[in-house]
């Protein structure tokens, strides 16, 4: 029998076969003659830095060999439940669609470096039969990724098998096409490199097209090292995956789900889903309609949700790019019943480009400053915060107790509590929520904004370390925003703004339910002390006790209109003026467990009983002024 030449691909933040540069050259390689590789193995590692792979384990007396796989300085689970399930079913659909044309998927838990020379080893045992004739894997950005590639390209050496590292062509405009050459060469502020790419609409470059069969996968399989075991099945493996966050989980008590609320996000990982999403936007008109609805705080249809898919590449930019064009063109009937089809770029689609170019422009950013994304001064190097930090030292005690009451939602400021809670319970949050609350913890709070961006790191289904950290940097003022720590959003302004009736936050801080008045909601410590217990408020400590009291005069707005169904549904966001491009945009670790494993994750808590006025950055205070800066802002 002849000796198989295979090929290795390690699937990464690729998880589709449309639009994968990697397939696309599989399949034009295997009409060749003769053919460099008579099969492939497409492999995905589980990242035991990223994922917690214990639940793997298969002996109980097995310890793990890896160290738990927890955040820096909340010692967060790095991957909390709604990514680990958003994860295990688009690597599952992977595996589904691969055999589909022929192949399949490997699926192994470990380190990827680790994991590539135990493969290779294990080739070379059967040097007869099989050889390994190249790895291959797509670059991705950020100082862990780059290391196994590092790791993987060494691995290949020591082991004298041809190693490439593909750019992975998930973004909107390509790397090809970008009009500088070295990284550094990125400017600092987003609309220049906006400037030096439009027309977006005529950036991107066209879809690969799907392979319709692959080579098939080698005769020999390689083994999981031990003592972790593979389960066989998708309620398996996401059982597997779940088991060490359900043994310890993120908070000890966590909030419960509100009753008669629906989740923004209730998307299923994977291309399919991903790609039918973008046909039901376009359908629906709510693809048109976007940049009036993106501000929005409930339902799933206010922005496109296409987040987490693109994170993991499940989809492409240029996918949605390609089906826009469609729309605008007239190109595909199943889209002609919707206004604006066939009658070119709206304002609607030319803000989902744009957003989809700030996605490039944070990946680019990675790339630049490296290491600097993930450290506390930030891109622009700015040591000048008295930054907050909990722990054992000067008031660490306090600002422990602090993080703990903003994790599970119980500052006493409804909009920031509201989203907390949202995002813990759904592994969801809009864009507005998300820059209220970076602005809440790093500008009214001053604490350490990387716990922040941590915790976001666990919960968020739509993770992706670009997009999270290099916001969270442009909020807490050290990253790429020109306005740096002048940009503070008011909560409260805020909540009006966007949430003028209080939905949103009596949806998901069940407690409030009770208020009518906006003022109250946003502001649960303004209900007067003799209500609070014909209200249900009494010993709240998020009522008696805000963490800081932001004051804003709520009569003096009045911009009208809320996002339609109530406590969820499908109703899209209100409309609202939100950033007009660069202009508004905005926008010591606890040891293990954390702050959450150990905090009174309390509605009803006793707290540090603190309430105290906002001291931030460079001793301001924010007050009616900066409420002001806050208007003019955002
Ligand atoms: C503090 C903070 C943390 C964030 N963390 C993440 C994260 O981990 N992963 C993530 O994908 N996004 C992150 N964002 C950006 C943004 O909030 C989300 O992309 C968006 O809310 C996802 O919902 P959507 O798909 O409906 O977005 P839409 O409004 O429909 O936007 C379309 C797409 O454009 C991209 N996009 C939109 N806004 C931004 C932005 N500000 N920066 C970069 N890309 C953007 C996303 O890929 C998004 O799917 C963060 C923003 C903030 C302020």
């Amino acid at each position: 029998m002849a000796v198989q030449r295979v090929l290795i691909y390690l699937l990464r933040r690729d998880l589709r076969l449309s639009d994968n540069p990697i397939f696309h050259e599989i399949d034009r390689l295997s009409k060749q003659s003769p053919k460099p590789f008579t099969h492939v193995l497409p492999v995905y590692v589980f990242p035991a830095q990223q994922v917690e792979v214990s639940g793997f384990l298969v002996d109980v007396d097995a310890t793990s060999p890896f160290p738990e796989a927890r955040s820096e300085v909340g010692k967060f689970w790095r991957c909390g439940p709604h990514r680990v399930k958003f994860l295990a079913e688009s690597v599952w659909e992977m595996k589904e669609e691969l055999e589909k044309v022929g192949s399949g998927l490997l699926v192994r838990v470990g380190l990827l470096g680790q994991v590539a020379q135990d493969l290779l080893h294990q080739f070379e045992q059967k040097q007869g039969q099989a050889h390994v004739s190249a790895v291959w894997m797509t670059m991705e950005e950020g100082v862990e990724e780059k290391r196994e590639e590092r790791e993987v390209r060494r691995a290949a050496e020591r082991a004298g098998v041809d190693f490439k590292l593909w750019l992975d062509e998930k973004y909107f405009v390509d790397d090809r096409d970008l009009p500088f050459d070295k990284p550094t060469d990125l400017p600092d502020v987003f609309t220049s490199y906006r400037k030096s790419v439009e027309p977006l609409r005529e950036a991107p470059r066209s879809p690969l097209p799907t392979p319709p069969s692959l080579l098939p996968l080698p005769s020999f399989i390689p083994d999981q090292a031990p003592p972790f075991a593979i389960p066989e099945t998708h309620d398996g493996l996401e059982a597997a995956l779940m088991k060490p966050l359900e043994d310890e989980p993120l908070l000890s008590e966590p909030p419960s789900f509100p009753p008669g609320v629906t989740s923004a996000h209730p998307f299923h990982g994977g291309s399919k889903e991903g790609l039918g999403r973008i046909q039901n936007l376009l359908r629906s008109g709510a693809m048109s309609g976007y940049k009036d609805t993106r501000n929005g705080l409930i339902g799933t249809d206010f922005s496109t949700k296409l987040s987490a898919w693109l994170a993991l590449g499940c989809i492409t930019a240029r996918q949605v790019h390609a089906r826009l064009l469609d729309f605008e063109e007239g190109r595909d009937e199943q889209y002609k019943c919707a206004e604006g089809y066939g009658k070119g770029e709206n304002r609607g689609t030319a803000a989902v480009r744009f957003e989809m170019l700030w996605r490039d422009y944070m990946r680019l950013c990675t790339r630049k400053f490296g290491p600097r994304l993930f450290r506390l001064q930030g891109f622009r190097n700015d040591a000048s915060y008295p930054w907050r930090t909990p722990g054992a030292g000067e008031g660490g005690a306090e600002v422990t107790r602090m993080v703990q009451r903003f994790l599970v939602g119980t500052t006493g400021t409804g909009l920031i509590d509201a989203s907390q809670r949202e995002l813990f319970l759904t592994g969801y949050t809009s864009n507005r929520a998300r820059q209220n609350v970076a602005s809440y913890l790093a500008k009214h709070l001053g604490i350490d904004w990387r716990i922040g961006a941590e915790w976001y790191e666990a919960n968020l289904a739509d993770y992706d370390v670009s997009n999270n950290w290099g916001n969270w940097q442009y909020v807490a003022g050290v990253g790429n925003d020109p306005r740096g720590q002048a940009r503070v959003f008011n909560p409260v302004k805020q909540a009006c703004d966007y949430d003028p009736h209080g939905e949103y936050c009596k949806a998901w801080v069940e407690e409030l339910r009770a208020l009518d008045d906006p003022q109250e909601i946003f502001q649960g410590w303004k209900v007067g002390q003799d209500r609070r217990a014909e209200l249900g408020l009494e010993g709240l400590e998020m009522v008696e006790r805000p963490m800081v009291k932001i004051d804003f005069k709520v009569g003096s707005r009045g911009k009208g209109g809320h996002g339609g169904g109530r406590y969820g549904g499908s109703s899209r966001g209100r409309t609202s003026g939100g950033r007009d491009g660069d202009k508004g945009r905005g926008g010591g670790s606890s040891g293990r467990g954390g702050f959450g494993g150990r905090g009174k994750g309390d509605i009803r808590g006793r707290g540090s009983g603190s309430s105290h006025k906002l001291v931030v950055g460079r001793s301001r205070v924010v007050d009616e002024a900066a409420t002001r800066t806050s208007t003019d802002l955002s």
